[in-house]
């Protein structure tokens, strides 16, 4: 591969090599230091794997342009490696960077069952399962679409559902993504550079030069001769790593929760609520990063303030300005959508298969081998509990914060918010009151898991 690089114009080669290290595996090593900012490797536009290059090649675009619709991106890519990997003879720079990849992935997609139980409740194992089936489909839509059009590019046995997940797994795990001055975005493989591994120590370091095309490398901070350089892959959660890259990295600052929150069209003043979630930078189904850092961003609250409007609310809020919804609307409005919240996140949580604390400690008894599927996966289920836990921490802080404000819950019905003498609290947290026994049965489902809380805290 290196003498193909050089002869295309890659720069920067002399000072580099591959090397095996304990914690990344294979990656790049200097030869000599650097400083940082410094240049260290330029891959020439020419040998990039992209779209406009694989539609360029007098082989394959021709097929790629006959399928309609157009492939998407990724599987341009994806292709378009299946397809060099496939040859017997030409593009022999390319095959030989073909020949340097991984044989095998450790993504999610791939995992046994038994392996992906360990992460049962996070949003990978959910997605994971998706893509398992969404992967099957959109290789059987490519068979037809493109590779039994083109038997003669596309032996059917070198494009099989196999290989095409190795080559999805290929462009997931190394690909760059870039964004253009003019909004466009560009998705490239570049040859060596693909060999770098993640590290957080250094910024973006990776640069694309749109007027050359060229792709390049700086040292992301001072190496001396025999380091591995690193590049940045981005702020990206355990889930997102496990499934694009393979790999986790223990205590990731960067770990989320993607809450899914939706409203049926057919739920009331539904056109009235888009409006109002458009103008808030939201929409009907609105899918909302909880971090570590901000477990509970004001956009889920302004999102759930909007639900449950009811019609004098939405009346107030037409007389007010278009931020009306970035505080508390009302107070019974305010404690149904943190209510609601506690509740959510309290279900979120028991639905995980293994609990935080068992986890932690099954991870520190070695329960789960180091490094392996099983072990990475854990790792997904810990960070998204720890940032659930956070949510629902600040949802609890605010709920009482509004309810030792608004006068004291236990004097209005928890499900209907009468108000009334006779009210009775819930005998097992006290917590709440019901105006009568059908509203304590209607709101069951929902207080269940708050009361179930409330409870053992309070002994
Ligand atoms: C762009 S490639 C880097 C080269 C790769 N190590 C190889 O041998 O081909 C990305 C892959 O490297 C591995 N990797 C990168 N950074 C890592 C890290 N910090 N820890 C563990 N594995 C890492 C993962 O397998 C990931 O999918």
């Amino acid at each position: 591969m290196n003498s193909w690089l050089k002869q295309s114009g890659a720069v920067g080669l002399d000072s580099l090599e591959l090397a095996d290290f304990p914690d990344t595996g294979r990656g790049v090593k200097t030869l000599r230091p650097f400083k940082e900012g410094e240049k260290i490797l330029t891959i020439p536009a020419g040998i990039l794997w992209t779209v406009k290059h694989a539609y360029a090649d007098p082989l394959l675009g021709p097929a790629l342009r006959s399928a309609q619709p157009p492939l998407s991106v990724e599987d341009t890519l994806a292709t378009y490696i299946l397809f060099v990997k496939s040859r017997e003879s030409g593009y022999d720079g390319q095959r030989s960077h073909v020949a340097a990849l991984p044989t095998s992935y450790s993504s999610s997609i791939l995992f046994a069952e038994d392996d992906l139980e360990a992460c049962v409740g996070t949003s990978l194992y959910t997605i994971t399962k998706q893509l398992e089936q969404s992967i099957e489909d959109d290789h059987r839509a490519l068979v037809v679409r493109l590779f039994v059009q083109h038997p003669d590019l596309f032996p059917l046995d070198k494009f099989t559902v196999e290989d095409y997940k190795w080559a999805l797994c290929t462009v997931w795990s190394r690909a760059m993504d870039f964004v253009l001055a003019d909004g466009n975005s560009i998705r490239l493989l570049a040859p060596f550079a693909d060999m770098l591994n993640h590290t957080s120590e250094v910024k973006q370091c990776h640069v694309y030069d749109p007027s050359s095309g060229n792709l390049s490398v700086l040292a992301g901070k001072d190496y001396e001769a025999g380091d591995q350089v690193f590049i940045n892959y981005g702020p990206v959660p355990n889930s997102r790593l496990l499934r694009l890259y393979g790999f986790v990295i223990p205590g990731n600052p960067n770990d989320s929760y993607d809450l899914v929150l939706s409203t049926h069209p057919q739920a009331p003043f539904f056109e009235q609520k888009q409006k109002l979630w458009v103008s808030a930078g939201l929409d009907s189904t609105a899918t909302i990063p909880l971090t570590l850092t901000d477990p509970l961003p004001k956009k889920v609250l302004r999102y759930l303030r909007i639900q449950r409007l009811d019609a004098s609310g939405l009346a107030v809020i037409a007389r007010q300005q278009t931020d009306a919804t970035d505080g508390k609307i009302s107070d019974s409005n305010e404690v149904e959508i943190l209510r609601f919240l506690v509740e959510s996140f309290s279900y979120l949580l028991d639905s995980f298969g293994t609990p935080l604390e068992k986890l932690e400690q099954q991870l520190a008894e070695g329960v789960y081998s180091p490094g392996g599927n099983a072990w990475a996966a854990a790792h997904v289920s810990l960070g998204e509990q720890r940032v659930l836990r956070l949510a629902r921490k600040r949802a609890e802080e605010l709920l009482s914060a509004v309810e030792s404000g608004s006068g004291n819950v236990r004097n209005r019905c928890a499900n209907c918010g009468k108000g009334s003498a006779q009210l009775s609290l819930c005998g097992r947290c006290k917590a709440v009151a019901y105006c009568g026994r059908a509203c304590q049965v209607a709101h069951y489902k929902q207080h269940k898991a708050r009361c179930q809380a409330t409870a053992s805290k309070s002994g």
